[in-house]
């Protein structure tokens, strides 16, 4: 099914999306979570079965709106002109399996992949990792690209875990949010608790934050930090909170 068989509400919001994820992606090298292109970020289209997703090996500099690709939930190239990422099989299985999931982000970002090298967990020594992760990083098994076993690896790790990150072993992050800009967000957020475990690691055993303070911690940063969203205008439908609006 091509985008025109959709209705034109549909082709716009492909539209705004097709604008949202081109953006986003000019983020991983800015937080230098990537080289040459080896990073994807895609973004659910609302009110379709559809998500947006970068062509696959295009630099980040040609990422254009236009550029896009779009995608049904089984990866089906629905519009564009070039092949889609080489890890759309995996952003469409999380996209079937977890319907709150609105981004999906992979990186190959450094020390967050130098931890799935050793298959091994982040720990929870860090209260920026109790706000954000709600616990330690996991680590989903190792997967071969090209299948559904990669997607299944993310799916089945993270609904273990209130991460929203995952290291797939010997290869590296997967971060989901309620949309691509939040999952951008956690992507930027594992790198930094994985370089900075890392090297408090060199100096000596980080000690570990008791549970009752890592949910306290986690449960204030989740719903108070940052600005209060915004009040919907009097009269307004408050049941449809923003998409975009994210966590700081
Ligand atoms: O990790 C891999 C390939 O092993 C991919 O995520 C990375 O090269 C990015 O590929 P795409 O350019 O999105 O097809």
């Amino acid at each position: 099914m091509t985008l025109t068989a959709y209705p034109q509400e549909v082709r716009a919001e492909v539209a705004r999306t097709r604008e949202v994820v081109a953006r986003l992606h000019a983020e991983l090298p800015r937080w230098e979570l990537v080289v040459w292109t080896a990073g994807n970020v895609s973004q659910r289209v609302p009110g379709a079965e559809l998500f947006v997703i970068k062509p696959s090996g295009v630099g980040y500099d040609e990422l254009t709106p236009e550029a896009m690709v779009v995608c049904d939930l089984d990866g089906t190239l629905v519009d564009g002109d070039r092949a889609p990422s080489s890890d759309t099989a995996a952003h469409a299985y999380v996209y079937r399996h977890l319907p709150e999931v609105g981004g999906v982000v992979h990186t190959h970002s450094t020390y967050a992949v130098a931890w799935a090298a050793r298959g091994e967990e982040i720990p929870c020594v860090l209260t920026m990792m109790a706000d954000e992760f709600g616990g330690p990083v996991p680590v989903g098994p190792f997967a071969l690209i090209g299948d559904d076993s990669i997607g299944r690896g993310i799916v089945e790790t993270l609904s273990r875990s209130r991460s929203r990150a995952v290291l797939m072993r010997n290869h590296g992050p997967f971060t989901v949010g309620r949309d691509a800009r939040a999952a951008v967000k956690t992507a930027v957020m594992v790198e930094e608790v994985a370089r900075t475990v890392h090297v408090a690691r060199q100096l000596g055993e980080p000690l570990p934050i008791p549970q009752a303070d890592v949910d306290r911690l986690y449960e204030r940063y989740q719903h108070a930090y940052g600005q209060p969203a915004p009040q919907p205008p009097a009269g307004a439908d408050a049941s449809s909170p923003d998409p975009q609006e994210t966590p700081a």
